[in-house]
Formats: C-alpha cells, sequence, structure tokens
C-alpha cells in the first residue's frame, strides 16, 4: 500500500506487497521474511496461530507504558484546559477590556472551547489518516501552547476567546486521536487499562487545574498564570514525541512495514516468543488491510479530484454503507452522547455555583471533591476494566446514577427553592434556614453519582477506537469525538437555563432519565469488546450487534 494510504490492488499477492515497502525504508532495514498472507491465511502462518495464548496475554513492558504516558499527555492538557475555567472567570475581575465580564461574555469564554473541538474532531479523523496519528497530536501541542499563551497574554475579551476558541481546535483534535494512538499501539489484553490511561489524566489534569485555580485565585493577575501554565505539559509532550514512533497499524497502512515491524518488536520485546507475536499481529493486520482492499475497490483517484479528498470519501462511503461500520459508529457516538448528556459537565463547569447556591461556605474547596471523586474511580477503573469487561462496567454503573441523580432531585425538592442564577444569593429562600440536612444530601448524591460516571461512563465511551476496522477507525473515531463535544457544548450552554426554568429538582430528574434510556440502549447494542484484538471485532459486528457472541467469546476466554 503506498504511503498515501490509497488501498492496494484487489489480486495483491505477498511479493507484490513486499514490494510496496519504500525502498529506502526496506534498504534501512534490510530484507526480511515475508510477514503476510494477504487473501487468506498461508500455512506459515497457520502455524502461527498456535501460539499459547498465554503469550498474547501479554501485560506489557516499559516501551508501552512511555507511549501510553506520553501519548496521554494530551489528556493531561484537555482535562486542565476544561477544568480551568470555573476558576478564571471567577478571578478575571476588570483585567479584561477593563470592565467586568457580562454573562455574554462568559457565555463565550466557556463555549468557545467545546465549539471548536467540535469542530475540529471530525476533521482530526481524515488528518490523522493521511499524515499519521503521531504528527496530528504534535499540531495539537503547538495549538495548546499557542492558545495558552495568547489567553495569558491577552487584555481584551475578544483575545481570550481567540485563545479559548485555538486551545478548542487543540482539545478537539487531541481528544480524537489520543485515543486512537493508545488503542493502536496496546497489546490487545491491557488495551482497555492503557486507554483508561487517557481517562485518568484527563481527571488528573481536571484536579491540578482546580488546585491551581484555587491556588492563584487570591494572587493579582493569578488567573494569567492559571491559563498559561497549560503550555508547560505540551512543550513537554511535543519533546518527547519527537522522539517515539507512529503507531504500527497507520505505518503498515502507509507502507512502511519494515518500520512497523520494528516498532511492533519494541512493544513485544519482554514478550516470550516476540518474533512469532509480532508476526501474529503484522498478519491480523495486512490481512485487515488487504480484505478491505478487496472491498474498497480500485484505488487510484479517477479525474482531477486531489487523491487525499478521494481517500476520505472512500473511507466516509465505506462508514456509512457497510452495516458492520454503520454500527461500530452506532455504538460510539451513543456511548459519547452518552457520556455527556448524561449532565456530568454541568458539574464541572457549574459545581461552584451549585454549592455557593447552596450556601456551602467554600464553594471552590467542595467544587474539588467533585474532581478528586472523578479522578479517584477512574483510577479504580483503571486496575477492573480489562478484569470486569467494558459493557458489565456500564451495565453495574449507570443504575448507581440513576438512583443518585434521583435522590438529588427530590433533596433539591425538599429545599422547596427556585433557583435564581444571580449571586450572592442564589436561592431566592436560603437554605441554610432550613438546615443543612438536604445540601449535604445534595452533596452526598453528587458525589456518589459522579464516582459511578468515573467508574464506567467517564472512560468507557474513550474506548471507542477499538471498535472500528482500520480503514474506518481514524473518521468513526473523530465522528464520535464530535458527538462528545457536541453533547457537551448542549449541556453547558442548557444547564443554568434548565435550573432557572424547569428547577433544580427537573434539571436533575432530566438527567436521571437520560442515563435510564443509556443503559436500556447499552444493554441491547453494546458487545463486550475486553480482551478481543482490533483485527477481531469487525467479524463481531458484521451482521449484528453481536452482544451474544461476545458474551460467549469472554466467557471461553475466561475458561482457558
Ligand atoms: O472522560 C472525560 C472525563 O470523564 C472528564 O471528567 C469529563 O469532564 C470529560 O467530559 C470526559 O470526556
Amino acid at each position: 500500500m503506498p504511503i498515501d494510504g490509497t488501498p492496494a490492488d484487489d489480486n495483491t499477492d505477498e511479493a507484490e506487497l513486499q514490494d510496496m515497502i519504500p525502498r529506502e525504508e526496506a534498504d534501512q532495514s534490510g530484507p526480511h521474511e515475508p510477514l503476510l498472507a494477504p487473501t487468506g491465511a498461508s500455512p506459515d502462518y497457520e502455524a502461527d496461530d498456535e501460539i499459547p495464548a498465554s503469550e498474547l496475554r501479554y501485560s506489557g513492558g516499559w516501551f508501552i507504558w512511555i507511549l501510553t504516558f506520553s501519548a496521554g499527555l494530551s489528556g493531561l492538557l484537555f482535562g486542565y484546559d476544561t477544568g480551568v475555567i470555573s476558576s478564571t472567570l471567577v478571578t478575571i475581575g476588570f483585567d479584561l477590556s477593563n470592565r467586568p465580564l457580562t454573562t455574554l461574555d462568559e457565555s463565550l469564554i466557556t463555549s468557545c472551547t467545546s465549539l471548536f473541538a467540535l469542530i475540529a474532531s471530525p476533521f482530526t479523523g481524515v488528518l490523522a489518516d493521511k499524515c499519521g496519528r503521531r504528527r496530528v497530536i504534535l499540531v495539537a501541542d503547538v495549538l495548546f501552547a499557542v492558545g495558552a499563551l495568547i489567553q495569558a497574554s491577552t487584555s481584551q475579551v475578544w483575545g481570550m476567546i481567540v485563545g479559548r476558541s485555538i486551545v478548542g481546535l487543540a482539545v478537539g483534535s487531541a481528544s480524537a486521536v489520543t485515543p486512537l494512538y493508545i488503542s493502536e499501539v496496546a497489546p490487545s489484553h491491557i488495551r482497555g487499562r492503557l486507554v483508561t490511561i487517557l481517562s485518568l489524566l484527563i481527571t488528573g489534569g481536571q484536579v491540578v487545574a482546580y488546585v491551581i485555580g484555587w491556588l492563584f485565585s487570591r494572587t493579582t493577575g493569578g488567573w494569567r498564570w492559571i491559563v498559561g501554565l497549560g503550555a508547560a505539559p505540551a512543550f513537554l509532550q511535543f519533546a518527547v514525541l519527537m522522539i517515539l514512533p507512529e503507531t504500527p497499524r497507520w505505518l503498515v497502512q502507509a507502507g512502511f512495514d519494515n518500520q512497523a515491524v520494528v516498532v511492533l518488536t519494541r512493544i513485544y520485546q519482554d514478550c516470550p516468543g516476540c518474533d512469532r507475536v509480532v508476526r501474529r499481529v503484522m498478519r491480523d493486520i495486512k490481512g485487515e488491510i488487504a480484505e478491505e482492499a478487496l472491498e474498497l475497490g480500485p484505488s487510484k483517484v479517477p479525474g482531477t479530484q486531489p487523491q487525499w479528498l478521494y481517500d476520505a470519501s472512500q473511507r466516509a462511503r465505506d462508514l456509512f454503507h457497510n452495516g458492520g461500520n454503520r454500527r461500530a459508529l452506532t455504538i460510539a457516538m451513543m456511548l459519547q452522547g452518552l457520556q455527556q448528556l448524561c449532565g456530568f459537565n454541568s458539574l464541572m463547569y457549574f459545581s461552584g455555583i451549585i454549592f455557593t447556591a447552596l450556601s456551602f461556605s467554600s464553594p471552590t474547596l467542595t467544587s474539588l471533591t467533585v474532581a478528586v471523586t472523578n479522578f479517584l474511580f477512574t483510577l479504580v477503573a483503571f486496575g477492573l476494566i480489562d478484569r470486569i469487561g467494558r459493557r458489565r462496567i456500564l451495565l453495574y454503573s449507570i443504575p448507581v446514577m440513576v438512583v443518585a441523580l434521583a435522590f438529588c432531585a427530590l433533596s433539591f425538592s425538599s429545599l422547596d427553592v427556585s433557583w435564581d442564577p444571580q449571586p450572592p444569593s442564589r436561592h431566592r429562600d436560603a437554605p441554610d434556614k432550613q438546615g443543612a440536612f438536604y445540601p449535604l444530601m445534595i452533596l452526598l448524591c453528587l458525589t456518589i453519582y459522579t464516582a459511578a460516571y468515573a467508574f464506567g461512563l467517564g472512560n468507557v465511551p474513550w474506548q471507542q477506537s477499538e471498535l472500528f476496522p482500520l480503514n474506518v477507525r481514524s473518521l468513526g473515531s473523530g465522528l464520535a469525538t464530535a458527538t462528545n463535544w457536541g453533547s457537551n457544548f448542549l449541556v453547558g450552554l442548557t444547564f443554568l437555563p434548565m435550573m432557572k426554568w424547569m428547577s433544580p429538582t427537573w434539571t436533575f430528574a432530566v438527567y436521571a432519565l437520560v442515563c435510564a434510556i443509556g443503559w436500556v440502549a447499552v444493554r441491547a447494542i453494546y458487545p463486550e469488546m475486553s480482551g478481543m484484538g482490533l483485527e477481531d471485532v469487525k467479524g463481531l459486528l458484521a451482521d449484528g450487534w453481536g452482544v451474544e457472541e461476545s458474551l460467549r467469546r469472554r466467557a471461553d476466554a475466561q475458561q482457558e
């Protein structure tokens, strides 16, 4: 397959595919054994199937952890930049445009990030196919740094909006491409855990943002430090990723087979029978690419259309016209939509306002409990996700969210107050008149809700890339990420008006209802992906949602 990622001819044979390795690259790494059985496995590769399962249960050496943490720094940046806004807004004072921020300024500064993330994420899918996953992360780093520096140095409201929008482009591309990068380098048995590291870094970034916000909240002009510090991890990640490799799957797709073998060998270096495992992974990747080439037909661009546009439209057609791909996209978008529409980020962005309204003496500190709980339970998920399984984790945790939200709604109704979004007294009837019981009850419910969210919905949807076959993986992940940001934008925009016009009780009741509907959808259409090779998922979704089949395969694997 050529470097631009165009599919190979239908009847590609092994020799042809070897020829497609760019010449100078083949020269550098020297000839090596053929790795591929392009259309159906040759006897050689059948033999590889006998690799003992224990070898494929490899839990990763240091190299894979370095790759994951380096790529995951994007999560830290994305968490920091989304978590930082609440403290920034309350500390800007008169520093921008020589006047206090209006409500419109606040809304624009907050929501432009999600809006630009929404715009960037689907394009990221196309870019990550054309230029590679790693290069897109590097571009996102530049955007993160430029956006942070513009915010830190501006003296105008519009400058802040421009800076936050540029950060939004970075957040959108980083959040689409980083899970893709991690899942493409991860050995299948620890893929869930490795992708969960991304969620850990996101939620860790949010905790850091809250703590830094709190530390600088009393310093004059402290907000400039708060937003400017966002540039530091971007510089770090840029430096580290310059020396780290592209994913083996993208390399094979682009024709750099020898480099892919080198990267896979480093990933599996401590694994018993490393060579055989690498050959087997290569065989799976190449088998998948050859199959897709057969399905897609001619790879040459007709007429004067640019090749990349032709490739992108071929992929889009394959994503929407192929039943299995359409199902993968439906599941990924459903999970990402649910992750946001369950309302969690209304706490992330507005918990300060909620706790002020409930008359907590230190709302910022109280908000920190939400961020810390979110982080700690993502850590629990990190330990358990591959053992319990993605589907089961969601089926257990979403009902807890429903119950916690329902009790939260009931507690708000018992407070018998209406929501008035004007500080300092946000409730017409101050709740402390009615005692601290219900505010504490609400805090408890929101903490339980956050814990259940972090355990399941906060991280499982980011496993999205594993649902898609290679040729539509990047585009599918980009569209699912766009669903995340679109829903995030919607929740950010509607939370305060819902609290005001529908009452807090009904707002939280609506979130409970969304979660309940989400549970039914997860149960009906989300198969168990834990432990499955990226190349096996396609078969699972080919003729249906694959739920039963996935549970059967998992039970078999566990018995083994
Ligand atoms: O996975 C993350 C995490 O759960 C964050 O706490 C949340 O703010 C993000 O929206 C979500 O995508």
